[in-house]
């Protein structure tokens, strides 16, 4: 059947008060009412399945545990299970002294009787019964005149009187007296109050404070809109006599969806009281949900004295109990409440967070309350114990801000505007292709694969070890105390190794920085031409790390012709973190680089000319020794090598191939050569710690092809131990002028390489003192025995005199 085209002929509207004078619409909420949960009664009668006793008994503790004061725990005469609940519940010492047990009963005596006895002994109970008080109900269900159903709930009101005082004789029970005409709404209001008052007369017995009697005034079925409760309600308050002696009590189901609000107009009508279950459980839609309506005042700034600090705890409780769900848009409770997923929102969340966060350290500095004032955020999820994880969540209608939200609290890097709109692009692909959610893992996933972030998602270019020096000053190593800004007035030297396309190179430029050093060494031997249109950096200081703050440097590249052209010319963005600024810097310029070359472009080879001067012929020998040996020497080393080869070059008047390069590194320097003859051969060796800051080293070497000795020597470091050692056979002083080590290889095959500039000194023929200096380089698992083997391989090169 269709729906009617005149649903007048089918339904009567409500019938409003004439209520010229209401007061209500000017009232405001001051304090929180007295809350009832009907959740084990009204809510578990409305349930496919009405909860078992164990079921009742957790939703019992839950609602303790919430700070509910009044329960209403059965309709007791309805069936054993009802009756031994309550029993359960009295004899086990489940009710805590401050809370009020209620128990429903309809005007029939033997039911009254029973449930009377189910309360017998507790401390206290508030004693509830109903009639139906409606025109349907009396001619339909009671088939009633008005006096009659007036005599009804007048004459079970005096024997639940009698009985209650015979209880209180013999058990000590205190009682309250709840009686609900139901079906208020639909009852003629002045009917409604005449009943109540000839209920009142029958207790005879209404006073103050706990001697109140509750008139409770339930919307039984939803039949008109809030404002007409809440003029029900405010006529009721006005003309019941001895107002001070009643409770008034509201009881709003939400058949039209407006129970929250009727509940709300209801007490700014005069209610007192508000009878409902959490998360809206009761008959058909349900009765008002007491969760909502609490933590509605809290939001409002009155203590609603309902404790919902836990609140997913509460659902999972309730919702196992009365296997009902919370449907994910639900007030405060649902799924999705709190979260955002449309990209206006979350940027406006975003933006929210980052000037809440300001203004709070204002308030906190004046000592000023630090009011809640978030977009969107109605409440402070962490006031219900809930995280801000799910407050933003990415799909094809999310915007940069909320991407850039998550990099921050998942990633903490707090990309630049610019780099937002950029990586957007990348989510917005995916989410788009895949027309799905894009999980917090998804979007930090790609994020780490299109900029390189993190040792699993290496580009092409990864950087190895680099040293910053200032144009003309070697000595000065700039890791750690350069600073990446390119507006230094002193020129810089980038010299590093990159690992590219898993071989090494050795690379070296220079500029105004150490960003625009790098881009000239990548463009003088990768032929790779780029220029930085945008950096910016910030620090890290996440508790992952602990104390270390870290740096992220963010880069945008382009290609260097378009160096001065608008933002709209193509540009890539890098990102890189680290503790040290500068490497920071210069790993987000790799990572924007590696965006800029993709898979495709292929990259120069090594090309080694190393006979001739070439720009680039010294840094291309050093290339040949990392990537045929791992070792990364440092420039100085480097350069000796480097005559060492030319002398070669024009000696065989040839050029030398990448075998000869490395062949004749090895037996240079003695490398890996455990056959080459020695002048000192260490046979074995042991390190002491004298103190804090002195070592002794002890051991056994051979000089010259003799016997071992056992020499010893100490200093503050196992190197000059070494030489105060050697100095105990050797004439002269051994000095070491450099010295420089890294790892080679991963995991278990890692290993360690030093290298030590040794100069020595002593006194040549007629007293002349004759200097002299050797590179030594040496690998062993050990560092400290790669050191000294690295200090006996220079020994081995210098025409070292042994003492008389
Ligand atoms: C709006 C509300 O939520 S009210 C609470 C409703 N909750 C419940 O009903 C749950 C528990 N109820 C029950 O277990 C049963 O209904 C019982 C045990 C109370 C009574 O069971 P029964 O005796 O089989 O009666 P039944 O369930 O058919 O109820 C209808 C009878 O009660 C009468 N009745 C209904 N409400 C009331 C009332 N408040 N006071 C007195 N009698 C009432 C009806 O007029 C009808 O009487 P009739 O049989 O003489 O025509
Ligand atoms: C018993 C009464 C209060 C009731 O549950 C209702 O009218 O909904």
């Amino acid at each position: 059947m269709p729906m009617l085209s005149e649903p007048s002929k089918k339904y009567r509207p409500y019938t409003p008060l004439n209520l010229p004078n209401r007061q209500w619409p000017s009232k405001t909420f001051t304090k929180a009412p007295i809350w009832l949960s009907t959740d084990l009664r009204d809510g578990n009668q409305a349930l496919v399945n009405p909860m078992t006793i164990e079921q009742k008994t957790t939703f019992f503790r839950e609602l303790v545990k919430s700070s509910v004061k009044q329960i209403e725990v059965a309709y007791p005469s309805a069936s054993d299970t009802e009756f031994a609940f309550v029993r359960g519940l009295i004899e086990k010492n489940e009710i805590p002294d401050d809370v009020w047990i209620q128990v429903l009963t309809p005007a029939r005596e033997d039911l009254i009787r029973r449930t009377i006895d189910s309360v017998a002994g507790t401390k206290q109970a508030i004693l509830h019964m109903y009639n139906a008080t409606s025109p349907t109900f009396r001619s339909v269900v009671f088939r009633n005149s008005k006096e009659q159903t007036i005599d009804l709930a007048v004459k079970h009101t005096k024997l639940i009187r009698q009985l209650t005082e015979e209880c209180t004789t013999k058990h000590g029970t205190k009682f309250i007296y709840e009686y609900s005409p139901e079906t208020f709404t639909q009852t003629e209001p002045d009917f409604a109050i005449e009943i109540c008052e000839a209920v009142k007369n029958a207790w005879g017995k209404a006073g103050l404070g706990d001697e109140r009697i509750i008139f409770n005034l339930p919307s039984t079925v939803e039949i008109a809109p809030p404002n007409h409760y809440a003029d029900l309600i405010e006529n009721f308050c006005d003309k019941i006599s001895e107002r001070e002696k009643v409770i008034v009590s509201l009881h709003p189901h939400n058949d039209r969806g407006t129970g929250i609000a009727s509940a709300e107009l209801g007490v700014l009508g005069g209610g007192d009281r508000i009878e409902g279950c959490f998360f809206g459980n009761g008959e058909r839609t349900g009765n008002v949900d007491l969760v909502n309506l609490a933590l509605n005042l809290y939001t409002q700034g009155i203590p609603p004295n309902l404790d919902f600090s836990d609140l997913q705890n509460t659902i999972d409780i309730v919702t196992a109990c009365n296997d009902l769900p919370v449907p994910a848009r639900y007030p405060y409770a649902g799924e999705l409440v709190f979260t955002a997923f449309s990209g206006s929102h979350q940027d406006a969340i975003k933006k929210g967070f980052e000037a809440q966060r300001l203004r709070h350290e204002e308030c906190i500095a004046k000592g000023e309350p630090q009011f809640w004032d978030m977009p969107y955020l109605p409440i402070d999820p962490a006031d219900l114990g809930q995280t801000y994880e799910a407050l933003i969540r990415v799909n094809s209608q999310s915007g940069k801000g909320g991407i850039a939200y998550l990099l921050k609290e998942h990633l903490h890097l707090d990309l630049p505007r610019k780099m937002q709109v950029a990586f957007y692009q990348v989510v917005q692909a995916v989410s788009d292709r895949e027309a799905r959610e894009m999980t917090v893992d998804d979007i930090t996933s790609a994020f780490r694969s299109a900029y390189h972030y993190g040792s699993a998602y290496k580009g092409r270019l990864s950087l190895r070890s680099f040293k910053i020096s200032p144009i003309n000053d070697e000595k000065s190593r700039a890791t750690g105390d350069t600073e990446s800004g390119e507006d230094d007035d002193i020129r810089r030297r980038f010299d590093g190794t990159v690992s590219v396309d898993g071989g090494y190179r050795v690379i070296r430029g220079q500029g105004n920085g150490p960003l625009s050093a790098l881009l000239d060494a990548l463009r003088t031997h990768l032929a790779l031409d780029f220029a930085i249109r945008e950096y910016s950096e910030h620090t890290i200081n996440d508790a992952d790390e602990g104390e270390n703050a870290r740096a992220a440097s963010y880069v945008e590249i382009v290609p260097a012709q378009n160096r001065k052209t608008t933002s709209t010319s193509q540009s890539w963005w890098g990102v890189g973190v680290d503790s040290d600024i500068a490497r920071s810097g210069l790993r987000a310029v790799l990572s924007a680089v590696n965006s800029a070359i993709g898979d495709g472009l292929e990259l120069p080879e090594l090309n080694i000319s190393p006979g001739f001067d070439s720009k680039s012929a010294q840094e291309d020998v050093a290339s040949v020794i990392v990537s045929q040996l791992g070792l990364e020497l440092p420039r100085r080393f480097q350069t000796a090598f480097f005559e060492v080869l030319q002398r070669k070059a024009l000696e065989i008047g040839n050029e030398i191939s990448v075998d000869g390069v490395t062949e004749l590194f090895k037996n240079t320097y003695n490398y890996q050569n455990d056959k080459a003859p020695t002048k000192v051969c260490m046979k074995s060796f042991k390190l002491d710690q004298l103190d804090a800051n002195r070592r002794a080293l002890s051991g056994s070497f051979a000089f010259f092809g003799g016997a071992p000795r056992s020499i010893s020597g100490s200093g503050n470091g196992p190197l000059s131990s070494l030489l105060s050692a050697l100095h105990s056979q050797i004439a002269g002083t051994l000095s070491i002028r450099d010295y420089w080590e890294h790892s080679i290889g991963e995991g278990s095959e890692v290993r360690a390489a030093s290298y030590v500039d040794l100069m020595y000194e002593v006194e040549g023929e007629s007293s002349k003192k004759v200097k002299s200096s050797a590179w030594g380089v040496a690998t062993d698992t050990d560092i400290t025995a790669s050191g000294v083997k690295a200090v006996l391989n220079a020994v081995n090169d210098l025409d070292v005199v042994l003492k008389n």
